[in-house]
């Protein structure tokens, strides 16, 4: 569980040329999925290359408090000793998933379809974000939540006794939606259908048809995927290989295309179509980025990357393109500040609802740093300074949100005068050594004493 009790302020400075190679954690979507999947196989799960961030270490408690065995047999290793599909027993005390949004919800969903009672609760940006947006749709499965007003936690989710399968329209586009009513589906009887109008990302159907489990996806006329889950199946242990995390990896590559004279090597970065937006953007504009030695790693498609400061042009960024990049906006609005001309971000209201208001968070942040913006409910434009060069010198509020906070500290490597994040604990919840691989590019990134 990650507390956030005691804030960690950290300043970053005007860098050197960062050098050298960026080798950053496991995924941290495919980690959560590695340890549940595990726990709902029969037998053993062997790990490898697990993301040791809090919002995982909190899945496999929850795990843990679930039924299955989960061991840390070393960095990275972990094994599991799942229960089966249909297994879990009733946890006797409450989850929490500290800060994760992805935990909570898919965890939501694998209780959903058991005859028991579960509760929730998490930290503060948790208990503030929607949960309705998963409860809604695990109710059609016979389950019941009742949590505080707006569905927030602490909830507690009564399971169905007797569970029907479900199909059911997204109407968000959230990959936390569709594996929640997903995992539910394991456990009920027949066919379980979700449709969304925009993919999201796919490692829930990719790493269930890899456990096992028979899982179709298909494309409607309306050009929407559909996706079908047959229940009760036994899901079969793996070894899982979890490749690095194209959402970290975003930090160095960021803060390498805007510190100059850098150059540097990004090892396996993943070009799963549902996740690599931001690398298809900073190419758009202008970005000096090879991508090398494309091949499979852990079931997903991975490239090197070797990337070198670039001078940026801003560009307008497709709302098709938002849930594929959808965690990468923050960093991306701070590589837009350093740009020639005007970057618009459209049809990203989910930022709203994530750890904090991001479009809120970049705006103030920015702004403190001399930067012009300009937001709506669904929209965030930054005019960028060009040659003229980012002011910094503020210090911005990070609002319990890993990715506000490692954006403004990228930020401040760039910029004319040091930025300072009021709090930097959250990193630890998804980039542990967020702190180290920057210092050993050659980052200016330190604890404020
Ligand atoms: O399914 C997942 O692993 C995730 C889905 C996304 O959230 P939404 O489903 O809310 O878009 C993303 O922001 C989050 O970091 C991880
Ligand atoms: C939105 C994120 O995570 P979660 O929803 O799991 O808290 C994130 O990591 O940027």
């Amino acid at each position: 569980m990650s507390s956030h009790g005691t804030p960690i302020p950290m300043t970053s400075r005007k860098s050197g040329p960062l050098k050298g190679t960026a080798a950053v954690p496991g995924d941290k979507s495919i980690s959560h999925r590695a340890l549940i999947f595990g726990a709902m196989a029969v037998g053993e799960t062997r790990i490898t290359g697990l993301l040791e961030g809090e919002d995982v270490l909190d899945t496999a408690k929850a795990m843990q408090a679930l039924g299955a065995d989960v061991v840390r047999e070393g960095a990275g290793e972990w094994t599991v000793h799942g229960v089966g599909v249909g297994g879990f027993t009733e946890p006797e005390d409450v989850i929490d998933c500290g800060n994760s949004g992805t935990g909570v919800r898919l965890i939501m969903g694998c209780v959903a379809t058991y005859d028991f009672c579960t509760s929730f609760t998490g930290d503060g940006s948790l208990r503030k974000r929607p949960m309705a947006r998963v409860t809604d749709p695990l109710a059609l499965f016979g389950a019941r939540a009742v949590g505080r007003s707006g569905g927030r936690l602490p909830l507690t989710l009564v399971g169905a006794a007797e569970p029907v399968p479900v199909e059911y329209e997204t109407p968000v586009p959230s990959a936390q939606v569709k594996s929640a009513v997903l995992f539910a589906g394991l456990n009920a009887p027949g066919k379980t259908v979700v449709i969304e109008k925009e993919a999201t990302r796919d490692h829930t159907e990719r790493m269930l048809t890899g456990f096992g489990a028979e899982v179709v996806t298909e494309t409607t006329p309306e050009g929407y995927n559909k996706i079908t889950l047959t229940g009760r199946p036994e899901l079969t242990p793996q070894e899982v290989a979890v490749p690095r995390d194209p959402s970290s990896a975003a930090f160095p590559v960021c803060a390498a295309l805007i510190v100059e004279g850098s150059e540097i090597f990004v090892p396996g970065v993943s070009q799963n179509l549902t996740r690599n937006g931001l690398y298809t953007t900073l190419v758009e504009m202008g970005a000096d980025i090879a991508f090398e030695n494309p091949r499979e790693e852990g079931g997903e498609p991975v490239a090197d990357l070797r990337v070198k400061y670039s001078k940026l042009k801003g560009i307008d960024v497709p709302p098709e393109r938002a849930a594929s990049m959808i965690d990468e906006y923050p960093v991306l609005s701070v590589v837009a500040a350093f740009a020639e001309g005007t970057t618009v971000m459209k049809g990203v209201k989910e930022l709203r609802v994530k750890e904090s208001d991001r479009i809120d968070a970049m705006a103030r942040g920015l702004e403190a740093c001399g930067v012009e913006v300009e937001e709506d409910e669904d929209t965030l434009i930054v005019h960028g300074c060009g040659a003229q060069g980012v002011k910094g010198g503020a210090t911005c509020a990070t609002h319990i949100d890993h990715r506000i906070a490692m954006s403004f500290l990228v930020l401040g490597m760039a910029a004319q005068e040091p930025v300072t994040v009021d709090d930097a604990s959250p990193i630890a919840t998804s980039f542990p050594v967020f702190e180290k691989l920057m210092t050993d590019l050659g980052a200016d990134v330190k604890r404020n004493n």
